[in-house]
Order: structure tokens, then sequence, then C-alpha cells
């Protein structure tokens, strides 16, 4: 099967698309093309994971009304004619769109060629992308159950997220003595999603000499983008050894098997990540993002009894600490574990190829 896939922007939409394309490639007979955008994430993560990367050139709508949206109507149409040239090249027997403003003219070009489609919803409330696109698809595979009135339901089937089952897949394990820390303690890891959260940076710099008599350990994840400044200020304030701070992790699922609670954002793909390993978690959702959908996804995690919530208007040192000293109550975080594992869909991918190849089968 020649695969096509498209999505970028942030590692939420680029790990799933990466997740499926390693799935699918166990079998020698399928060959893949990925097109993202030249600047975003995909741009290095895409051709670093050794798979045949092209670019096209498009930005993303505003919901205001502009002038900038003229331009990106235009953007788009010119994109569009990029990638059917790629398509023209490539000729894939189905694409696949995993969200991101890339994949808009991607996924649109090969429906409008009647090439088989898909895309791929990772949240509990779709972006403008898919909700676009799902009037062109021939499917729509959604992680959270609560997505699908978003979408029309004939076509609409419930798969979970690819990044849950290539987390869960044996493979490469890390030593915590490999970042500096303990193999013994017990160890959060902290990460404000792909690109890192201010806000939870600012807390954690707040909070975290009071750390150092814990009998917890900490892995921090600035992102990229906030390292430096993070760095230097965790130098003035003499930091000891209880905490490793990184920019950024390229192993993130050899890295989560080895903590025992994670505090982060709720974007999709982690959470599919953390309740695929069983993880209990506490969740600081961005409210920055579209219709507040990182709210609805921790919300379905913490309604189970997986997660906690810490909404950022109510994030500071004492709250962060107070929930993370959660980790040295075993009742409680058993039961979050439990929870946890039991919303995890570590079959995704799975599921999401057997759907795939029912879409090349003729007839279909
Ligand atoms: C601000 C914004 O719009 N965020 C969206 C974006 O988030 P974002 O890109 O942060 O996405 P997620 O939190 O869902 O996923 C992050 C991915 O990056 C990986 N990772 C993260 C940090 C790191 O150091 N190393 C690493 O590999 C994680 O393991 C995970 O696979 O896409 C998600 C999935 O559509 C949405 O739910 C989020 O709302």
């Amino acid at each position: 099967m020649k695969v096509l896939v498209s999505g970028g922007g942030t590692g939420g939409h680029i790990y799933p698309a990466l997740a499926l394309v390693r799935h699918l490639a166990e079998d020698d007979n399928n060959s893949f093309l990925y097109i993202g955008t030249e600047k975003g994430l995909e741009a290095t993560i895409v051709p670093k994971a050794g798979i045949p990367f092209k670019s096209v050139h498009i930005t993303g709508f505003r919901r205001k009304i502009s002038f900038e949206n003229v331009k990106t109507v235009l953007r788009f149409l010119k994109a569009v004619k990029k990638a059917k040239k790629y398509i023209k090249e490539f000729q894939p027997d189905v694409v696949v769109g995993t969200g991101g403003y890339v994949c808009g003219p991607v996924v649109y070009a090969a429906a409008k060629a009647n090439i088989p489609t898909l895309i791929h919803e990772q949240n509990s409330v779709p972006g403008l992308t898919n909700k676009f696109l799902s009037k062109y698809v021939d499917k729509v595979a959604i992680s959270f159950e609560d997505a699908a009135e978003y979408f029309p339901e004939n076509k609409t089937v419930l798969t979970g997220n690819p990044r849950a089952s290539e987390v869960t897949a044996p493979g490469d394990t890390v030593s915590l003595k490999d970042f500096g820390l303990s193999d013994d303690k017990q160890t959060i890891l902290i990460v404000g999603g792909s690109r890192g959260a201010k806000p939870i940076n600012e807390a954690v710099l707040e909070a975290v000499t009071s750390w150092e008599d814990k009998p917890y350990q900490v892995v921090y994840v600035t992102g990229e983008v906030h390292f430096d400044s993070i760095k230097s200020a965790l130098e003035n304030l003499k930091v000891g050894n209880h905490i490793v701070t990184l920019p950024y992790v390229e192993d993130m699922p050899s890295l989560l098997k080895k903590v025992d609670m994670v505090i982060a954002r709720a974007g999709a793909t982690s959470l599919a990540e953390i309740t695929a390993l069983g993880l209990p978690s506490i969740l600081v959702p961005s409210p920055y993002v579209t219709n507040n959908h990182q709210f609805k996804n921790a919300k379905s995690l913490v309604d189970k009894g997986a997660a906690i919530l810490l909404e950022e208007k109510e994030l500071n040192a004492a709250s962060l600490t107070e929930k993370m000293d959660i980790v040295q109550d075993p009742e409680k975080l058993g039961a979050m574990k439990n929870a946890s594992l039991n919303t995890g869909k570590p079959e995704a991918a799975d599921l999401l190829e057997k759907e795939l190849i029912s879409l090349t089968l003729p007839n279909n």
C-alpha cells in the first residue's frame, strides 16, 4: 500500500502520523510520503525519522474577518496545486491527514482526485481543518467518543490515537541514571506539550527549591524556546540534583515508561500516551486553544478518575506542589493508575490500519 500522510504544526499532530507510518512500515510492501510545511516542527522530525518528506506553503485561517484570510485562500489554492503534483508523482493508494492546517490542501487535493482519504482527529473537539475536510473525506477516525457529534455519523469511527500503540510497544528502555537521576526514587515528569508552557514554567521556578526535601525527583521539560532563560534562572536559584532540566525529549515513549506521574498540558496525543501506559497525571489544560478543547480532553480523563485537574488560573507553586505530593499516596495513585489504564487504547494503530486497508479495497 502506498500511503501519503500529512499533518503538522505541533507534535500533537505529527507524532500520531509517525506512529502510524512506523506501524505500517512493519509490512515491507507499504511505502510512504509525508507532506508538511517547510517551517513546522515536522520539517525536522519527519526527515530525521527517515521518512520521505515534501512541503507546501500554507498558513492557518484567522477566526476574525481579516485581509490575511484572503491571502490564506490564495495560499491554500497554490498549496492544493502543489499537493496535486506530489500526488500525481507518488500515486498513493490512500491519503491520511492527522490535523494541523497543512493537511487541508493535501487531503482536499486527494479527495478531489478520487483517492481514498481518511482524517484522524486526536481531540475531543475538532479543529477547523478537520471539520472542513470531513465533508470531503471517506473516513473520519476519532480518539475520544465526544468528538463523534461534530462529524458525519456514517463515516466516523472510533480508533484511538496510534501513538498509544507506539508507547506500549516493546522498545528501547532508558535508565534515569542517564539523566543524572536515581533509578530507585519515585519520579515525576513535568512537560508543557511539544512547545513548552510558560505558566507551568513560572510555577516550577517558584516551587522548585521547596522540592529539595521531597522523597521524589523531577524530570522537567521546558520546551525549546524557553530553555535558556529557565536554565539560567535555575542556576541562580542553585537548585540541587533532585531535578533535571531539558529543552525537549526526543524519545518520550522510553522516558514515560520510567516515571510514576506526569504533570502536563492536556494535548490529546500526550493524553493518549499517558493513558496507554496507565500513568496518573495532573493536567493543566491550555486555555489558549480553539474551543477550549484541552479542557474537554482533560475532563474526559478527570471524570474517569484517571487524572486530576489543575486549572491554569489556580496554578501556582503551592497548588502544584500539593498535587505532586499525591505521588506519595499509594492508594490514590493506584486508583488513578487503574482508571488511566482503563481509558487507554493501545490497539489504535491496528484499528486504523484496518480502516485504511478497507478503504483501498475495490467496491469501497
Ligand atoms: C497549543 C496547541 O494548540 N496544542 C495542541 C497540540 O499540542 P501539542 O503539540 O503540545 O500536543 P500533545 O500534547 O497532544 O502531544 C505532544 C507530543 O509531543 C511529544 N513530546 C513532547 C515534549 C517533548 O519534549 N518531547 C516529545 O516527544 C509528546 O510525547 C507527544 O507525542 O496538538 C494537540 C493534538 O492535536 C492538541 O490537543 C493541543 O491542544
